[in-house]
């Protein structure tokens, strides 16, 4: 498509406000930085690392997620490891490689990947931009009237532990807040009257608590099929519910391999006395039923006016999951889409939003925009694609698409063929696929390349 170019903004360095400091925050902060950008960090976190800080106190936390404001950012579980190589995971200038006295595994442990931020924030100076235990509690534009294509934005923000309120002006707002934190729960006949624990696994830590319990496990994605082989070692027993049967060789092994693990279908109803009935008749009696049914996108900052609103899981109109049409480019998102190779991915929204706002680039006209949103949505429906998994994207294509924008370089082909290549030992391997590695030339080329030599440098 050719695209009819907006102006150009003028002015070249914007005060600008990036709500999270997880992987997408800090990257953002870091290019707009570079742009020469005045850049603040609003962090209600005490320290850096989103998703990879890790909370190990969940009490205070509801378990079903059903409360309106949630305490606990962090959905990751003591034992997690990436279920990606390190190698692919990293910025493009800031390789994720092995140190000394650290976890040098190739799917390390979730700590690995929060060092590996700190790291990232220590080499570019990024601390002095953020500040934590901060909370943005509401967004909105301040001069809405005016036809100015450069919204300005109020941002108000609480101070978590004296309590202070603060309420600044910014040129621009980007959005990296994350979206793992707010449970998604099924809609289960029963649910309510039902007595016993249930809990979503954004709580979930360790396994403990469970030890000889039934447990039911809900959803057989990541987590689902993680949690179950984590709990099947102490549990007595473990009944996974998936909503199809057609499930991976590599799953289908460890299930074979212990008495105590049984697959069902979707569960029908919960009942006061304690059954859980399946949608083939079969049944248990659980002591706990944990729902790893995924998580909710959710601004409740965000005063947007209608013009960017989450519905069914969908987060829109947004170009290319990161601008919208009527408040671009002064309102941005980054780390929207899922099932990319996240990181590389979140780096070229970044350095798209930070050249825009420095006027060097600029996005289509607004029609255009909403025309290619309603491309994208049409071609997702006509691919049977559900609405709430708009932004479920598992195509390189489109991360270079994306790139192209700003002349961002291609991911590697490397690291598309080390992705690809530990989808496929996973689903042969569940278990054993993150110590195993069973294609050597792959990674002896992998180590061989340059991003692997090149100097990190601000
Ligand atoms: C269990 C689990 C396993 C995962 N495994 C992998 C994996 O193996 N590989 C992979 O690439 N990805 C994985 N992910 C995805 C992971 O979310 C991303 O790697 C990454 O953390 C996304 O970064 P982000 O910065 O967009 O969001 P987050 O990491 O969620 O960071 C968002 C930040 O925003 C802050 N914030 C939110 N709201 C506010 C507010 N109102 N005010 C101030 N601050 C706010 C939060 O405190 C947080 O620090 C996993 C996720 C989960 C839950």
């Amino acid at each position: 498509m050719v695209l009819v170019a907006t102006e150009p903004i003028k002015s070249q360095s914007k005060t600008v406000c990036v709500i999270g400091a997880g992987p997408s925050g800090l990257v953002s902060a870091r290019e707009l930085k570079r742009e020469g950008h005045k850049v603040v960090v609003m962090e209600q976190n005490d320290d850096v690392g989103g998703q990879w800080l890790y909370q190990p106190n969940v009490e205070e936390e509801d378990p079903l997620g059903k409360t309106k404001a949630l305490k606990i950012h962090s959905s990751v579980y003591s034992s997690l490891r990436l279920d990606s190589p390190r190698e692919v995971m990293g910025f493009s200038d800031f390789p994720f490689t092995t140190k000394k006295e650290r976890d040098t595994r190739r799917f390390p442990g979730h700590e690995e990947l929060w060092l590996y931020l700190k790291d990232f924030c220590q080499v570019f100076g990024l601390r002095e931009m953020i500040r934590f235990n901060v909370r943005v509690e509401f967004v909105g534009m301040v001069n809405d009237d005016d036809d100015d294509d450069m919204k300005r934005w109020m941002v108000k923000s609480v101070e978590k532990k004296s309590g202070e309120v603060m309420e600044e002006v910014f040129d621009a707002v980007v959005v990296a807040t994350g979206h793992y934190s707010c449970p998604r729960l099924p809609s289960i006949k029963g649910m309510d009257v039902w007595k016993r624990k249930q809990l979503h696994s954004h709580v979930y830590r360790v396994p403990d608590p469970f030890r000889d319990e039934v447990v039911v496990v809900v959803g057989c994605s990541m987590s689902g099929q993680d949690l179950s082989i984590e709990l099947v070692k102490v549990a007595n027993e473990v009944h996974l519910s998936a909503k199809s049967l057609d499930i991976s060789s590599g799953l289908s092994k460890i299930i074979s391999k212990h008495q105590n693990f049984h697959l069902h279908p979707q569960i029908e109803s919960l009942e006061e006395d304690g059954r859980v009935i399946f949608a083939d008749g079969s049944c248990v009696v659980a002591d706990t039923i944990l729902y790893c049914t995924g998580y909710w996108y959710k601004y409740p900052f965000l005063e947007s006016k209608g013009r960017v609103e989450v519905d069914d899981n969908r987060v829109g109109p947004l170009f290319e999951h990161t601008f919208s049409p009527w408040l671009s480019p002064s309102l941005s998102f980054v780390g929207i889409p899922r099932k990319l190779i996240g990181f590389p991915f979140f780096e070229s929204q970044a350095k798209w939003i930070a050249k825009l706002l420095s006027g060097k680039t600029c996005l289509p006209s607004f029609d255009q925009m909403m025309q290619s949103i309603s491309d994208f949505y049409s071609s997702r429906e006509a691919n049977g694609i559900p609405k709430r998994n708009t932004h479920d994207i598992c195509d390189f294509n489109y991360s270079d698409k994306y790139a192209d924008y700003i002349g961002f370089p291609h991911l590697e082909e490397w690291r598309k063929e080390l992705c690809k290549s530990a989808i496929v030992n996973s689903l042969e391997n569940l278990e054993t696929y993150r110590d195993s590695w069973d294609n050597d030339d792959l990674l002896q080329q992998t180590l061989q390349d340059p991003y692997f030599t090149q100097l990190s440098t601000p």
